[in-house]
């Protein structure tokens, strides 16, 4: 990059108040959820895992999105791509292969939820149903509580293109916009609702569907990092300061088949899905912090090594921890049950 377009791209982030090592972590972040989403499809396809869904291709802007939050207050209801989210608020390599190994020890439900349906209390991730979109009028009702209790915290929720065409979507954002609740919608388009391509599903922008509930609706290009992180920070000083919804509607490709049960090739070329690859905002990313001096392919190979090493060990750990008892069943259920373990631990 040369002349004053890389001044300005230099300092973008530290114009959007991220430090370096913050755009550091955005970067780990992504590559973090693109190896773990790479090992999922490895140890499916050797038989060690039942099902994974896959968020390749989604990565960036989940992580831009989830650093634009608060995470140490903020209420977030991913969807089941949402890795590069859930491991940028706190959720670990160990927690997340205990849940796909289906492993009494995980944090979730014991082993007892779907793969890609994140929960954890602590972190307050909500956790989700298989029905697609019945998380958007849970965050609604969350936006209502910080509301209701005067709180400084915003909801988060992310859903697919497809999903924004559910009943659930245009209740939960009709209600946010009746009473200005402070809820932050994030679709990620992806072009796919399973095989059905974007030009099948709407006939607009899911975006432009926030202006018939009266709060804004943006659309941004979902590999680029730092325009989601903006668009996302703009949006929670929105809802902080009592001025109601945003709809997002970030743009993006899923690279992989939409699940491990799913031959994309039967409705999809390779050719198209290479020609979105070439888009991917990982190495774009990657290729802004080399500009800005502050990344380099050492740190890269560093990088790496030190993921596969978490990976391995969270491997080794979610394969040999114990499956919940019998007995345990009735856990993660209720709040207390006969037992005293309580529904949320
Ligand atoms: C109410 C409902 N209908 C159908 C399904 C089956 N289903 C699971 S994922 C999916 C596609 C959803 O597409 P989209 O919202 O665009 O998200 P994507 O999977 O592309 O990320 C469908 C139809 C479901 N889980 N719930």
């Amino acid at each position: 990059m040369t002349g004053t377009s890389s001044a300005s791209q230099k300092v973008r982030h530290l114009e959007l108040g991220l430090s370096d090592e913050q755009a550091i972590d955005m970067y780990t972040m992504m590559v973090k959820a693109r190896k773990f989403d790479e090992r999922m499809l490895l140890l499916q396809r050797a038989g060690k895992i039942n099902f994974h869904v896959s968020g390749i291709g989604q990565e960036v802007a989940q992580v831009a999105a989830a650093f634009a939050l608060d995470r140490e207050q903020d209420y977030f209801l991913p969807y089941y791509r949402d890795y590069g989210f859930v491991l940028s608020v706190g959720m670990t390599f160990k927690e997340l292969l205990l849940s796909v190994f289906a492993k009494a020890e995980d944090p979730n439900s014991g082993g007892r939820q779907m793969p890609g349906h994140f929960g954890h209390k602590k972190l307050r991730i909500v956790t989700g149903s298989s029905p697609v979109t019945t998380q958007v009028p849970h965050a609604v009702g969350i936006a209502l509580a910080a509301k209701m209790k005067k709180k400084p915290f915003v909801s988060f929720v992310t859903f697919g293109e497809g999903s924004s065409n559910q009943g659930d979507f245009h209740e939960g954002c009709n209600f946010a916009g009746v009473h200005k609740l402070p809820v932050i919608l994030m679709c990620e388009n992806n072009q796919y609702a399973i095989s059905v391509p974007v030009h099948k599903q709407l006939a607009g922008k899911v975006a432009d569907r926030a202006i018939g509930y009266g709060f804004p609706g943006v659309q941004v290009d979902g590999n680029d990092a730092l325009e989601v992180f903006r668009i996302v920070k703009e949006a929670r000083d929105r809802a902080v300061a009592g001025e109601g919804p945003t709809l997002i509607e970030a743009m993006m490709y899923r690279l992989s088949p939409h699940s491990t049960s799913d031959n994309d090739l039967a409705y999809r070329t390779k050719e198209e899905v290479d020609e979105h690859r070439a888009k991917d905002g990982i190495p774009r990313f990657k290729q802004y912090l080399i500009d800005c001096g502050i990344w380099s392919e050492e740190l890269e190979a560093n990088l790496h090594a030190s993921i596969k090493k978490e990976l391995d060990e969270a491997t080794e750990y979610g394969d040999k921890a114990p499956f919940p008892t019998p007995e345990s069943t009735m856990w993660h259920v209720y709040e207390n049950d006969a037992a005293g373990q309580g529904g949320n631990r």
